[in-house]
């Protein structure tokens, strides 16, 4: 919808409506574009203003309308009526102008923004390109190289650089609407032939052939098999040969091509996943909206290694002050040298003053006595961890919240120490912690929803996407990594090499295969768990590795490699070879081809010829059954957490939704039937067996994502 005001006698105001961010739904385009017919019908008005109420410009085409039957006026017609109209058309831009809201304001003729205002084209990160004239209008305004970076990155810019790249004409730290309007009476006899942007000539580079080159490749290099970045760049390549018509029929071909694609659709359902994450729920019915989280003034963080140091620098450059302990002299002080590094750096790189004085280092766990908040980070060991637990609730107020970084250990074990459990919830972060933006908030079964809401709120203030999720071994990202790990290993042992099934699965998308993340964290760190599991031992009437424990099948192989001191990067040696230790480049390593043959050999394996299909469906399918069992457990909530934390914590590509959408777009029948095929062939391998909620959904007729909940309510409720 959209509202229409006459202003100084002269002036039509069109405000869109359409709470929370002014989408272009059919209703707002209607609005438009009566309401434009009427202003420029009636004789007293000379110029209109177009803006957003609530101080919101506009967020762009309704997404929501994607999925559907589009309805309504469209939005080129509309913007070119805009850009043809004989009075002067002037935006104000308060807030937000994306995507379509900014291809609205190009095609008027003046751009008036607020200081404080937000401007991008970020379709790219929706799986589309600015199809509503943006990439063929932008480039015109802006110049190729600058509207390039905009329209393939997706990122929004701050109004001041926006007035640098001449993309709006004025900002103002006034009411922009009031200074649009007399903006528009100043220029209410100006000619606009001048003003139309579809008009103007491309300006390029002398260059711009070798431009389009470079930024193509590094385009498709980080794309991971994205296409619409690809689609951007030739959109603008099209502005940039082509003449104004024939560049939007381009564009109109290739929106036409990625408005239908499977990766649109995953992108899409991303976008709105992350956001449903935060209404999260807990079985006992608590929720986000009925649980109020209490303020965190002073967080502490207890030991400072890796973890301990990014957890310290993310709290700090949020604002927090921060108490960092370590009870080794040296360890803290090459802790504090390494965290003012860290905090120096990132400051650098924003342009801001490092938050050095907002943290206080101690060697006493007395030290965070007063802390609202503290975050253990020592190493992840269960009897050390509970002895943290045991002095943290001596010492601390009884309001303080405990949390664990643990990555997997019981939450509730931990809470048992203290005098208040409900206090307790794990806050798994991810390395670098002060980087990566996933955060699983635990709650055991002890932890009360204000633990929870404070945890979430906090993660969000610290920029992470939290999730809330519940206490299991692994909780839920290192519980589905378990099954994909271990298909890895067993197809090594069938014949694969590491490096086909790295190649394989970043084909897929990932950032990195399953050898080559495993070689960057660490081989020694899954092998001290596996130890504690009494799994890592060879079978004592023999000596020898079994390939079966604990009644399943098992493969020692990454247990051999840490027997022989390759741990991976760190040691220059692990599934690969590396020039040196600490180095990133990893090398076939024929010393781990011969021990996989050797391997084989003494255990009567005999290699046969492994495909991708099989790397793809033994792995992924794995991981997703478990995903499965997890919502079957109630463990996560929806389907939508387990792919946001796929695609933040482990690299998921993106443009394929999560691991749950996937299985989603291959169909729950396809993945059944293959599960079922493999776990037939390998019975010794549970993880492969379907499970009951995936069975039960096939039975209901493999519904859209979007109503699996339903379903599992049922099947949980029928346990
Ligand atoms: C920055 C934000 C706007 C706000 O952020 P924040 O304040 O943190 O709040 P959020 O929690 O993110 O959002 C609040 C709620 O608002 C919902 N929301 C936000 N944006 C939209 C939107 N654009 N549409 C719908 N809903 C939106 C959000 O979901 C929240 O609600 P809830 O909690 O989920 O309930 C931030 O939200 C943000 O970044 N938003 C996205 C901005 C964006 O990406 N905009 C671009 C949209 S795409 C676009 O504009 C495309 C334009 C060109 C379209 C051309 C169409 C032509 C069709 C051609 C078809 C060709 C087919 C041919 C076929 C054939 O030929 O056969």
């Amino acid at each position: 919808m959209a509202q229409y005001t006459r202003v100084s006698g002269s002036v039509g105001l069109i405000t869109l409506q359409s709470p929370p961010v002014n989408a272009l739904s059919a209703a707002v385009r209607q609005g438009i574009v009566d309401l434009m017919q009427r202003a420029l019908s009636e004789p007293e008005v000379k110029s209109v203003v177009i803006c957003g109420q609530n101080g919101i410009f506009c967020g762009g085409a309704d997404i929501k309308e994607f999925g559907g039957q589009m309805s309504g006026p469209p939005l080129i017609p509309m913007i070119h009526a805009i850009e043809a109209a004989s009075k002067p058309v002037v935006a104000a831009i308060e807030g937000i102008a994306l995507g379509g809201g900014l291809e609205l304001a190009l095609g008027c003729h003046y751009r008036i923004a607020h200081s404080k205002a937000r401007v991008g084209l970020p379709e790219v990160t929706l799986g589309l390109l600015p199809g509503a004239g943006g990439s063929q209008r932008l480039p015109r305004l802006i110049g190729v190289p600058a509207a390039l970076d905009l329209i393939t990155t997706g990122r929004h810019v701050t109004a001041a650089e926006a007035l640098k790249f001449g993309l709006v004409d004025q900002i103002t730290d006034h009411n922009t609407v009031n200074v649009a309007v007399k903006f528009a009476q100043r220029v209410a006899d100006q000619p606009l032939d001048a003003r139309r942007i579809s008009t103007y000539p491309c300006l390029c580079p002398s260059d711009v052939a070798v431009l389009f080159e470079e930024v193509m490749q590094r385009v498709r290099r980080t794309a991971r098999g994205a296409i619409a970045p690809i689609a951007c760049v030739q959109a603008v390549r099209a502005a940039a040969t082509l003449p104004y018509n024939q560049g939007m029929e381009r564009e109109r071909e290739l929106m036409a091509t990625l408005f239908t694609s499977g990766q649109a659709r995953a992108l899409q359902y991303f976008f709105f996943a992350q956001r449903a994450v935060g209404r999260w729920s807990m079985p006992s019915g608590a929720r986000w909206d009925t649980s109020k989280p209490r303020p965190v003034h002073k967080a502490a963080v207890i030991g400072l290694g890796t973890m301990g140091r990014g957890i310290t620098v993310a709290l700090a450059q949020a604002g927090f002050s921060v108490v960092a302990v370590e009870t080794q002299e040296k360890q803290l002080m090459e802790a504090k040298q390494k965290i003012s590094g860290m905090l120096e750096r990132g400051a650098k790189r924003r342009g801001v003053a490092p938050a050095l004085d907002k943290i206080n280092y101690g060697r006493n766990i007395q030290s965070v006595a007063d802390a609202d908040l503290v975050i253990e980070a020592v190493f992840e060991d269960m009897a050390l961890k509970k002895k943290v637990f045991q002095q943290l609730s001596a010492v601390c107020k009884p309001s303080t919240f405990l949390c664990s970084n643990t990555s997997g250990l019981d939450i509730d074990q931990l809470a048992c120490q203290t005098r208040n459990p409900e206090l307790v919830v794990g806050m798994h972060f991810f390395a670098p912690a002060h980087v990566m933006k996933l955060l699983e908030v635990v709650y055991g079964p002890k932890s009360s929803p204000l633990a929870v809401a404070t945890a979430m709120q906090l993660g969000k203030k610290i920029g992470k996407v939290s999730v809330a999720v519940g206490n299991c071994r692994g909780f839920v990202g290192n519980r589905m990594l378990k099954p994909y790990l271990e298909q890895a290993l067993f197809l090594l042992e069938e014949g694969a090499t590491p490096e086909f099934v790295d190649q394989v699965l970043e084909e897929f998308g990932f950032a990195m295969g399953v050898f080559r993340m495993s070689d960057l964290s660490g081989l020694d760190v899954g092998w001290k768990v596996r130890m504690a599991d009494g799994l890592a031992m060879p079978d004592p009437t023999t000596g020898q590795p079994t390939r079966l424990r604990q009644g399943r099948r098992y493969s020692p192989l990454g247990d051999l490699l840490c027997e022989q001191g390759r741990f991976g990067q760190k040691t220059g040696r692990g599934w690969y070879q590396y020039d040196k230790p600490g180095s990133q480049v990893a090398k076939p390593d024929p010393w781990l081809h011969s021990f996989l043959d050797e391997y084989r050999a003494r255990h009567a394996l005999v290699a046969h010829r492994i495909d991708h299909q099989e790397v793809l469906e033994r792995c992924l399918y794995s991981m997703i059954n478990e995903g499965f069992r997890i919502l079957e457990d109630g463990i996560a909530a929806g389907p939508e957490d387990i792919d946001v934390i796929y695609v933040f914590g482990y690299s998921w590509p993106r443009h394929r939704g999560g691991p749950m959408f996937y299985a989603a777009t291959v169909g729950l029948n396809k993945v059944l039937e293959r599960l079922e095929h493999y776990y037939q062939a390998h019975p010794d391998v549970p993880s492969l067996q379907p499970c009951h909620l995936l069975r039960k959904l096939v039975a209901s007729g493999s519904p859209p994502i979007q109503k699996w909940r339903e379903v599992i309510k049922k099947v949980r409720s029928q346990l």
